[in-house]
């Protein structure tokens, strides 16, 4: 097996009196679909938010290629290739689709202030570039048809896309997906799987998801995690998970 991509160990995170995430491990592998389970409070976004960055643990280690990195504020988390999506579509809704694309890439453009007021070669072709990848990206998550429509007016599947591919403008290594099949309809979801398994194919993207559509969770997943009020309950793959009695008591015997 190959090194893995992202190594946690003893995390933990507490918020005054409450221990959110108590001791809580994950070994993901380079381009396996993971998922986080357990009940509303788990702890499961918040390990999230301590693996973006945007919260700093209080205890524990993450290596991201066996890189530290729990130290690290967001942007620099995200310029190392770890990219999230959130509980709640987080689009900005008055922009076109292809326009919230467009503002995704900004890292890679030549933002050069001179080059952008004269509109020197180079400023031109990385315009041009980033305009073929917005299209690109648009393709591969079906929403052409779209591409100068404001994000707010698409139906909330094509906004769940939206924001896939707004990630993937960025070149992630890692995609990190808060519930992203919640509020779906069935065909959606079903979308959305395809999706996800193009982006680990063909885009050798590691995916980690946190999902309660057990459904989709038992159908993707390479591993999964389950986490019960912030400390780890069972791991294993869809199959241990599916039998494992703990789980089946505690989740699975209410889905
Ligand atoms: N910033 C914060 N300050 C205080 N408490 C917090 C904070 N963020 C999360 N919590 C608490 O930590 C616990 C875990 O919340 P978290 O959102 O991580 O759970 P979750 O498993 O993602 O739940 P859900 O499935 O409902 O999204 C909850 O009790 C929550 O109220």
């Amino acid at each position: 097996m190959s090194r893995p991509i992202l190594e946690v160990s003893g995390l933990t995170m507490r918020f005054g009196g409450l221990l959110a995430v108590n001791n809580v491990a994950l070994t993901v592998q380079p381009k396996q679909v993971v998922s986080m389970i357990g009940p509303n409070g788990a702890g499961k976004t918040t390990v999230f938010n301590c693996l973006t960055g945007f919260y700093q643990p209080t205890g524990g280690v993450i290596l991201l290629d066996d890189e530290p990195v729990q130290h690290l504020p967001g942007h620099k988390i995200a310029r190392k290739g770890v990219v999230r999506t959130f509980q709640n579509v987080r689009l900005f809704k008055e922009m076109t689709a292809v326009e919230n694309l467009l503002v995704a890439q900004h890292r890679h453009l030549n933002t050069n202030f001179l080059a952008g007021l004269l509109k020197t070669p180079s400023f031109r072709r990385s315009e041009q570039t980033a305009m073929e990848y917005a299209a690109h990206w648009l393709e591969q998550v079906n929403l052409t048809d779209v591409a100068n429509r404001p994000a707010g007016t698409l139906a909330y599947g094509q906004q769940r896309r939206l924001e896939i591919a707004r990630c993937m403008m960025t070149r992630p290594r890692i995609l990190m997906l808060d519930e992203p099949a919640a509020g779906l309809n069935p065909r959606e979801t079903e979308d959305l799987k395809a999706l996800i398994g193009m982006l680990r194919h063909d885009h050798d993207v590691t995916v980690l998801l946190i999902e309660h559509d057990m459904k989709l969770v038992m159908s993707i997943s390479d591993h999964i995690y389950v986490i019960n009020q912030g400390t780890p309950l069972a791991d294993g793959t869809p199959e241990q998970i599916r039998n494992n009695p703990d789980v089946i008591k505690a989740y699975l015997g209410e889905a």
